[in-house]
């Protein structure tokens, strides 16, 4: 029989790395105020690849601006090794979806090298060793002076990859960073990713609205319910990988994240949630 996806409460022994709490996002133009997400609660831990799923529009995004430090919380807070998180800062790179994210008059080394200047995180001649050692990872070495606009879709956001990965951030944020690349593609990406962290784990937080990607990519699943995001339930999913696709026990995983999502379910709060999956 398949094995029941597993709903989480992992023993992690220490502090979460990254804590949202209460936290209410909201948009306001002119008179109005748009709620882009109401009192979500979510810990990452260091080395979680943790993973904002919903449907569009549930303020997942929003999400990962507030932990960028993009926009402030009209309610609730975000913490980051227990310091409140009230502005960007080095210590939180992100990966956008769009391919115009790298100055089309920088080389790729140039665009590395770039945010390791500009934040005086190190010496040129380090931020250049830097910078190679992470082209090279990427598999991009044969590249350092090409410029953006002569690399396909999935090399340029290698190169996006590259750059955050050098500045070591404690947490590394992804906004559907391959959800403008053709499916193959897609999937390639994932799995670079995926070996990145196996060679060297380092804390994820991604973003998408695609079940499959978030099962493969994610050891945690956090779901949010449709605008405004409200936590449904949050999941493990450390045990599917990239070829577990085929298998039943994905599919299963992905039906019953689906009906999470978009079934008769009433909201209620995310504890309630979080038993019922595990039924
Ligand atoms: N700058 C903005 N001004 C006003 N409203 C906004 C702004 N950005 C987002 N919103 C609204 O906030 C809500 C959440 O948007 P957000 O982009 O965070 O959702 P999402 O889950 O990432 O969606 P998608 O998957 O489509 O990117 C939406 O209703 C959106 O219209």
């Amino acid at each position: 029989m398949a094995a029941p996806l597993q709903v989480v409460r992992p023993a992690y022994p220490a502090e979460p790395l990254l804590r949202a709490r209460g936290v209410t996002l909201e948009y306001r133009t002119g008179e109005r105020a748009v709620r882009a997400t109401q009192e979500v609660d979510f810990d990452v831990f260091g080395g979680d690849r943790f993973v904002l799923l919903g449907p569009s529009g549930c303020g997942k995004s929003s999400l990962l601006k507030a932990v960028g430090g993009f926009i402030q919380p009209a309610a609730g807070e975000i913490t980051l090794a227990g310091q409140r998180v009230t502005k960007p800062g080095p210590d939180r790179i992100a990966v956008f979806q769009e391919f115009d994210q790298l100055p089309p008059w920088k080389t790729v080394l140039q665009n590395v090298m770039f945010p390791l200047l500009a934040s005086k995180s190190c010496g040129r001649a380090e931020a250049k060793e830097r910078a190679r050692h992470w082209i090279a990872r990427v598999g991009l070495d044969r590249f350092e002076n090409a410029y953006p606009h002569t690399l396909s879709g999935g090399m340029k956001q290698r190169v996006a990859i590259a750059r955050a990965l050098a500045m070591q951030p404690a947490v590394l944020l992804m906004d559907e960073p391959f959800a403008a690349l053709d499916a193959l593609t897609r999937r390639t990406m994932q799995e670079e990713l995926t070996r990145l962290w196996e060679e060297s784990p380092f804390t994820l937080l991604f973003v998408t609205h695609s079940i499959e990607e978030a099962l493969v990519v994610g050891n945690r699943i956090l779901l949010l319910s449709p605008h405004p995001g409200r936590v449904r339930a949050e999941l493990n999913s450390h045990q599917f990988g990239l070829h577990s696709g085929g298998s039943t026990e994905f599919q299963d995983a992905a039906q019953r994240i689906h009906r999470l999502l978009f079934g008769e379910a009433p909201a209620v709060p995310a504890e309630a949630m979080i038993e019922r999956a595990a039924l």
